[in-house]
């Protein structure tokens, strides 16, 4: 469904991604790691046209994304929550979401629909990242963990259906990365979802398939207990 072919990005002389291919199936949890400096944010950045690619093709349903906006790939369906989580200070849970919510309608009558219309789809959102009860908190006023369930929260409620994560569970305690880990078992099936994290745990515990990127390149792309076996991965990620 999404699929990239010779991704390539330089920054100068530094080839930051070199010459990737990856597919992200219908319905699978794709994890993505390596070393730092291995090309992972950039990879993301370049799906979601915040970078435009030096080369290479990256094709979602069709049709190819290299030239689009960041807004206009995010409308046709494919969403991001950042590394470092993004989020108004003074604004509540609720408000949050019903930002997200309304972005993904965008028709003139959407404006106009009183703002109770809204509350089933914020509270549908809400739980699922188990924010239920802290939809009039305001966001500078959540645990640290909470406020990446908001971003995560965010993103769902933008209706993508890919949905591309930067270490979600950075930063996160274990009970609050156990919390990450189920929330987002729970899209399996119903989004695409591609997971950059540094928990290799994390990721082997819940990808379908896992890409590795060492100095840009995919080393590797394979079942997680496949990945783990992998003497070159072992060299250049796992055994650092
Ligand atoms: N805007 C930029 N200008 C110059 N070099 C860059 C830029 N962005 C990234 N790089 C370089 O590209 C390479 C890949 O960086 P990237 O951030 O994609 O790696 P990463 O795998 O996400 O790393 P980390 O795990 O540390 O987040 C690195 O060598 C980095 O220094």
């Amino acid at each position: 469904m999404l699929s990239v072919e010779g991704l390539t990005k330089k920054f100068d002389s530094v080839v930051a991604v070199d010459d990737v291919d990856m597919e992200l199936r219908s319905g699978e949890i794709h994890g993505l790691i390596g070393p730092n400096g291995a090309g992972k944010t950039t990879t993301v950045n370049l799906i979601t046209g915040e970078l435009t690619p030096t080369s290479g093709t990256i094709e979602f349903d069709g049709t190819d994304l290299v030239g689009r906006s960041p807004s206009a790939i995010a409308r046709q369906g494919i969403g991001r929550s950042f590394q470092v989580v993004q989020y108004f200070p003074e604004m509540t849970v609720r408000e949050h979401l019903r930002l997200a919510v309304r972005d993904s309608t965008e028709t003139v009558r959407s404006v106009f629909n009183r703002e109770e219309d809204y509350e089933p789809q914020i509270r549908a959102v809400a739980e699922r990242v188990h924010l239920e009860d802290d939809l009039d908190t305001v966001a500078k006023n959540l645990a640290h963990g909470k406020k990446r369930f908001l971003d995560i929260a965010m993103v769902l409620g933008m209706d993508s259906r890919v949905i591309l994560f930067d270490e979600p569970a950075a930063g996160l305690n274990q009970s609050e990365t156990d919390e990450v880990k189920e929330i987002l078992e729970s899209l399996r099936g119903e989004y695409t979802v591609l997971i950059v994290e540094h928990d290799v745990d994390l990721v082997r515990s819940i990808s379908d398939r896992i890409t590795v990127l060492h100095n840009g390149a995919v080393l590797t792309t394979d079942t997680p207990e496949n990945v783990v076996e992998n003497p070159q991965v072992k060299e250049v990620y796992l055994g650092e």
